[in-house]
């Protein structure tokens, strides 16, 4: 692959875990959290890196950090080996917990942002002309100088976004940074991630519970399960592997029996005036919609998108056939 900027070849980790079992005894036991992942994301991508609970994803992400030393394998970003020389990576990745701030919280938002300038020693015009260009993009003018409890979780989010971006990293790890935020908050941050990645090229490693953020900003995912890769491709190729459905949800004038549109949907809910068809996720809703709209009588409708969990899930139901398609470098 050209200019591998992230490259992970056969890595592992493995935690030691004391369980007891009794009043004096214990079991240890050993968690593989990444079992032998391998892969490599070229510079300036924007990859979707998602999986169940416990797949090992925020494993993956702080050995990347070099928060965590691997236990085997080979992992480098921007040639560095990340656990040896976490100080220089520092100066070229940015990072953003969704669930945790690195902001600090009894402090107006600019003061953080004051620590970053001198913890990463950026140079004066540098932070002046960053800080000024991040502070209008995600709209942060009026809440520079308000302590960071009182924001809300979307002013936050975007105050945590800036911090990670001062010093110019040439890659940016997110971990569910739209989780919590209501629909205007997730639709302003992900237009500023797209716009970071054409602007500025910056390589982008996202983990997300919500597929619509993957959809709007990568054009490749990476699903782990058991710390393994399950598959390495265009989303498009995810829903086909895991046939998964979308949802159209409408409401008829008055109480009917189930819609007939033939093989393109089934009903799968039905109450009152509304009711819940299924339709595979690669297909566009708009025939079915004309249909329905021509055939009976139409109020409203929403279109739903399957969850991560739904897609991963079926997946699995049909296991044989979507392995031998998996990526693994
Ligand atoms: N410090 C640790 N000590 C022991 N086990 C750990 C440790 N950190 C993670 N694990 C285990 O490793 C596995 C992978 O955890 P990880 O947090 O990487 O998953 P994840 O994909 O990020 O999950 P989630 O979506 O829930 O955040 C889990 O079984 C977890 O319990």
């Amino acid at each position: 692959m050209v200019d591998a900027f992230i490259e992970l070849d056969g890595v592992e980790k493995v935690f030691d875990v004391r369980r007891r079992t009794g009043f004096l005894r214990r079991e240890r036991r050993q968690v593989r959290a990444v079992d032998g992942l391998s892969f490599t994301v070229a510079r300036g991508e924007i990859v979707g890196y998602i999986g169940p609970n416990g797949a090992g994803k925020s494993t993956t992400i702080k050995m990347l950090t070099g928060i965590l030393t691997p236990s085997g394998g080979r992992l480098r970003v921007a040639g560095i080996d990340p656990a040896r020389e976490r100080t220089r990576l520092a100066h070229r990745i940015g990072v953003v917990f969704g669930q945790r701030t690195t902001l600090w919280w009894d402090l107006p938002l600019i003061d953080s942002y004051r620590l970053a300038h001198r913890m990463y020693r950026i140079p004066d015009a540098r932070y002046r002309e960053n800080l000024d260009r991040l502070v209008e993009l995600l709209d942060l003018e009026s809440l520079l100088e308000v302590p960071v409890r009182q924001l809300s979780l979307g002013q936050r989010m975007r105050g945590d976004i800036a911090a990670a971006l001062l010093h110019d990293p040439e890659v940016l790890y997110l971990d569910e940074p739209t989780i919590g935020l209501d629909v205007v908050s997730k639709a302003r941050v992900r237009e500023f991630l797209g716009e970071l990645n054409t602007e500025r090229g910056t390589t982008v490693l996202l983990t997300t519970h919500d597929l619509q953020d993957i959809e709007r900003l990568c054009s490749r995912v990476m699903v782990i399960d058991h710390g393994r890769m399950m598959y390495d491709g265009p989303l498009a190729g995810l829903h086909e592997a895991g046939e998964s459905e979308r949802t159209l949800v409408v409401d008829l004038e008055r109480e009917l029996p189930p819609v007939d549109v033939g093989p393109a949907a089934r009903v799968v809910r039905v109450e009152g005036p509304r009711q819940w068809l299924a339709f595979p996720a690669s297909e566009s809703a708009a025939p079915l919609v004309a249909r329905i709209a021509a055939e009976y009588p139409l109020v409203d409708l929403s279109v739903r998108e399957p969850d991560i969990e739904a897609v991963i899930g079926r997946m699995y139901a049909d296991r044989e056939t979507v392995v031998p398609g998996a990526r693994n470098s």
